[in-house]
């Protein structure tokens, strides 16, 4: 591949994060000198429909590609060569002549509890108003917590935790690694168990997307982590079998210690008041193994638990 290599991004200052730091990792990983990089690796920002759209039911509609269209747009006309993804936000499946040509090393996969009043998710008082936007995390939180009042907090993570400190909730929920990237992990009063909020699929996790015919370009093996990439394959494969979006209540993790995956995947009600969960492992997995593995557990979780899919419309409040 010819330089420059032209990094799309978002303008969102986790997508600016996100991409500075892998346009040094490739710059690095190209042998590029660290004052030549900006020139060798730019930036390209791309502003897309779901960062124009402030209409909530149109975005519901348009889900997570109202924010990647633009961008596969760009990668296929060639204006640009590189886009990072937050891997939990990369639908199943990839447009026609798109791949995900790495997978860097996963960060911090948990969730973060925050508060302006209380230490930890045990000291929430009865009653208490959290906020988050995820049905995952609404679900687990009222499965220890039926007494608490979920209600929608959206916005980037600046603004949700702006809205934490001035007290409009008692506590809000995000992942730890964007909060990582971001550089403000002071907010973090306690990282939540991986058992009871099981992250989302890919979570903690970056995706490298490029041209179908750039996957094997010299600087991906150097960021692809092989470890990461089995475990995301699996708790993808997870995804996909459970049919996973923004509407369903749905978790995923992965793990590898020594040779051996541990996957666990479930779905819950939007109350919390049930739970489907399966665990499985596998000894020295290939990603197709793993993704086989994530396929099998999530099509049973799916035919125990069904479709606790909500409306849209319920979602508020
Ligand atoms: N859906 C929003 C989103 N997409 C990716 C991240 C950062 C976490 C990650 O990289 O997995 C976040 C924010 C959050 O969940 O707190």
């Amino acid at each position: 591949m010819n330089l420059p290599l032209r990094i799309g991004t978002r303008r969102s200052k986790l997508a600016l994060a996100q991409s500075g730091m892998m346009q040094r990792a490739i710059g690095r990983a190209l042998g590029v000198a660290e004052a030549d990089i900006e020139a060798a690796v730019p930036l390209v920002e791309i502003v897309t429909t779901g960062d124009r759209i402030q209409d909530r039911r149109l975005m519901e509609m348009g889900g997570k590609a109202l924010f990647t269209k633009e961008i596969e747009e760009a990668l296929l006309d060639r204006r640009i060569d590189i886009a990072i993804h937050s891997m939990k936000d990369v639908p199943a499946e990839q447009p026609e002549g798109l791949c995900i040509a790495a997978i860097p090393e996963r960060e911090d996969a948990r969730d973060a509890f925050i508060s302006r009043d209380f230490d930890s998710f045990d000291q929430l008082p009865f009653g208490a108003r959290l906020g988050t936007a995820s049905l995952r995390r609404q679900a687990q939180a009222l499965a220890l917590r039926p007494d608490l009042k979920v209600e929608m907090l959206r916005g980037n993570i600046d603004t949700r935790l702006r809205r934490a400190a001035e007290g409009d909730f008692d506590a809000i929920l995000l992942a730890v690694s964007g909060m990582t990237r971001l550089g403000v992990t002071e907010h973090i009063r306690e990282k939540l168990s991986l058992d009871a909020f099981l992250p989302a699929p890919g979570q903690g996790a970056l995706a490298i997307q490029t041209r179908a015919e750039d996957i094997d370009a010299p600087w991906v093996a150097a960021l692809n982590h092989p470890e990461t990439a089995v475990a995301v394959a699996a708790e993808r494969g997870a995804m996909t079998a459970l049919e996973g979006s923004c509407r369903t209540a749905v978790g995923a993790y992965a793990v590898i210690e020594g040779d051996t995956l541990r996957l666990t995947t479930e779905m819950l009600s939007p109350d919390g008041s049930a739970r489907w969960r399966r665990v499985g492992e596998l000894f020295q997995p290939t990603e197709a193994d793993a993704r086989a593995l994530g396929e099998r557990l999530g099509g049973e979780v799916h035919a125990f638990a069904g479709d606790q899919e909500v409306d849209p419309a319920s979602l508020d409040g």
